[in-house]
């Protein structure tokens, strides 16, 4: 096995580019290996070789490359042993070149190629993989030490709960919570930028996600049937929040929201807002009817108020 000495003698560079609220922190994994920023082509591989795995798709872009930061690089050449069975460290796996195979107890299980990952199990676990990895041909891969990756995962969640905490305690909707529900709402939380004139949400699509303006502000223009002209009904700003209508009335949206000059926000996707934002449904629901909308929203609260008979 060779050790990409190359990657280790790159100088150390801020683990995460900063978001709309982010957190870095400087990790040294404790493989000995610090963070070396990997660059925008390894970011694509790594992003690609996950983008069916569980244990991503919960991180946004920034906390996915604070983990492939830490990421090691190796080269082995055919029928070296990348992993015995016996041995204790737990790692997940990218392979960037070549392809390895896998058995247990001598038993072929598995070949995988370029581009795949495996050894997730490693990343929620400490137990032995009871597998040896082998290479078929050469291989270049990197690999994640699967406690590293648990003590990231716990400093990203910790930052985060601190950061947003901060804004979350200001947001006026959120007022009745308490700090558990907020640490469970900040948990879910993505934050996500939009430049002058960009359409954050439009009248009459689909919609997953509900929003709070963390800085800058949003016009949200109306248009009261399909041909006619939208018209401006309301502006918002920082601690206001957006999206919730088509997520509680299961429809598409009532508006059309434009950011005005640089918008961040935080969003919460509709999975998880059912979840984190149980507490302040009702809240929300009230609220609708407070709106200042030029298309009638009493049809949805006749909607809300006969599902809520049902239950
Ligand atoms: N006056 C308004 N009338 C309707 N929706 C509004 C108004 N002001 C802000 N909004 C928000 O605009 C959002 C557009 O997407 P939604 O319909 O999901 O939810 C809507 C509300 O959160």
């Amino acid at each position: 096995m060779t050790d990409d000495s190359n990657e280790v003698d790159l100088p150390l560079k801020a683990i995460a580019r900063r978001g709309a609220i982010s957190s870095t922190t400087s990790f040294e994994s404790t493989d000995g290996m610090f963070n070396i920023e990997k660059d925008s082509r390894l970011v694509k591989l790594f992003n690609k070789a996950v983008e069916n795995n569980l244990l991503f798709t919960h991180l946004d872009e920034n906390e996915r490359i604070q983990v492939f930061n830490v990421m090691s690089c190796r080269s082995y050449s055919p029928d070296e042993i990348i992993i015995d069975q016996n041995n204790e460290q737990e790692y997940f796996y990218i392979i960037e070149e070549g392809e390895v195979d896998v058995y247990a107890d001598d038993q072929l299980i598995a070949s995988f190629g370029e581009y795949s990952s495996f050894g997730e199990l490693a990343l929620i676990q400490n137990t032995s993989r009871f597998m040896t990895i082998k290479a078929k041909t050469n291989v270049k891969l990197w690999t994640l030490l699967g406690e590293t990756y648990r003590k990231i995962l716990m400093d990203i969640t910790m930052n985060k709960r601190k950061v947003y905490d901060e804004f979350l305690i200001r947001v006026p909707i959120l007022q009745t919570l308490n700090e558990v529900e907020r640490f469970i709402i900040a948990d879910s939380l993505e934050s996500v930028q939009y430049e002058d004139g960009d359409i954050v949400v439009k009248q009459g699509e689909l919609g997953d996600d509900f929003f709070l303006i963390v800085e800058g502000n949003c016009i949200v223009y109306q248009k009261a049937c399909e041909y006619s002209e939208g018209v401006e009904i309301d502006t918002l700003g920082p601690g206001d929040y957006f999206g919730e209508i088509a997520l509680l009335c299961n429809r598409a949206r009532v508006a059309t929201l434009v950011a005005q000059g640089v918008l961040r926000c935080v969003k919460i996707n509709r999975e998880r807002f059912e979840r984190v934002l149980g507490p302040i449904r009702e809240i929300l629901q009230r609220n609708i009817s407070r709106y200042n909308s030029i298309i009638s929203l009493e049809q949805l609260h006749i909607i809300i108020d006969k599902e809520k008979e049902d239950c």
